[in-house]
């Protein structure tokens, strides 16, 4: 299926494909040369090109391509729960599950037109419910704008009869040209919990936050402020923005950790950084019919 030219100037192109294994695989184009690439294993987003076909994600060398397990790279769902804080796999079961095309969603607030996107939908099985006995509705739309940025909005609604409590973290692996040239700004100030000291929380001290050993840390109420990753070597910030998600994670496993990382090369830990925006230590609680949105937006602005 081939769907395109929904908007005058084919803004919106949307390709439903599969990738090798069979599973669905869905491509988002703009007519300036930016893609992204969304497979319905996990909702995952598998690829975000820029405009100059400039791969903005990482992705490992090692990344093992299986329906049943998370992929290393690209940008994962974490739901219902985050890392180990919980009795469920690590980062919760969505990035595992199988994820449908929704045709018809319920209509978003902020829908401009002006975007090529796509709907995912995630609903509990009868096995789900047996380790996670809350049913709800988890809702993707990945956009591609016109000028190339991408935004997330997922929301999940309460579709039981009792109140449930979730977290949840967009996992995203940016692709940077050496992490000891990267800087991330706009946590400054903040309270953190280090997850390498029993998540113990410590204040930001520094302007800007660089890398020179593992970092493991969730940054508390950073708010809707942005949060930019600078690469200086290539000449490029990512800028993050985000609605109802306070947290932020910084994740970079450094040598020592990578190698211990099946699907991870030795080296790469250098050509990624994880800066996930994230609702996590305040979980979200739902009443019944009650729902929540999560909205990431990132940009690339070229910088000196
Ligand atoms: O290997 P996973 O499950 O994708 O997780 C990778 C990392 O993800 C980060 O978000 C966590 O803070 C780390 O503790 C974790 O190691």
């Amino acid at each position: 299926m081939n769907h395109s030219g929904a908007g005058s100037d084919d803004i919106r192109a949307v390709e439903i494909t599969k990738d090798r294994n069979g599973i669905g695989l869905v491509v988002l184009r703009n007519h300036r040369g930016a893609s992204a690439r969304v497979s319905l294993h996990g909702g995952q987003l598998l690829s975000w090109k820029w405009e100059r076909g400039e791969e903005l994600l990482f992705t490992s060398s090692k990344a093992i391509i299986s329906p049943l397990k998370p992929l290393r790279g690209g940008i994962a769902i974490c739901f219902p729960q985050f890392r180990n804080r919980g009795s469920l796999e690590h980062h919760g079961f969505a990035r595992n599950k199988m994820w449908v095309i929704e045709q018809d969603p319920p209509p978003l607030p902020t829908d401009s037109g002006e975007k090529a996107h796509i709907d995912l939908l995630l609903k509990p099985t009868e096995d789900d419910l047996k380790i996670w006995p809350h049913s709800f509705e988890l809702r993707l739309r990945v956009s591609l704008g016109g000028n190339g940025y991408l935004t997330l909005i997922s929301r999940v609604r309460n579709v039981n009869s009792k109140p449930f409590s979730f977290s949840f973290a967009y996992h995203t692996y940016y692709s940077v040209s050496d992490i000891s040239e990267v800087r991330v700004e706009g946590l400054e100030t903040l309270d953190y919990l280090d997850n390498l000291h029993n998540q113990e929380r410590f204040t930001e001290q520094g302007d800007a936050l660089t890398f020179e050993s593992e970092v493991d840390r969730v940054y508390l109420d950073s708010g809707s402020s942005g949060v930019a990753v600078l690469d200086h070597e290539k000449k490029q910030t990512i800028v993050i923005r985000k609605e109802g998600l306070p947290d932020v994670v910084v994740w970079n496993p450094w040598e020592k950790k990578s190698k211990a990382i099946m699907d991870l090369g030795d080296e790469e830990y250098k050509q990624m950084v994880c800066v996930d925006g994230a609702a996590i230590e305040k979980p979200i609680t739902l009443k019944p019919g009650e729902e929540w949105t999560g909205r990431l937006d990132l940009s690339v602005v070229p910088s000196t």
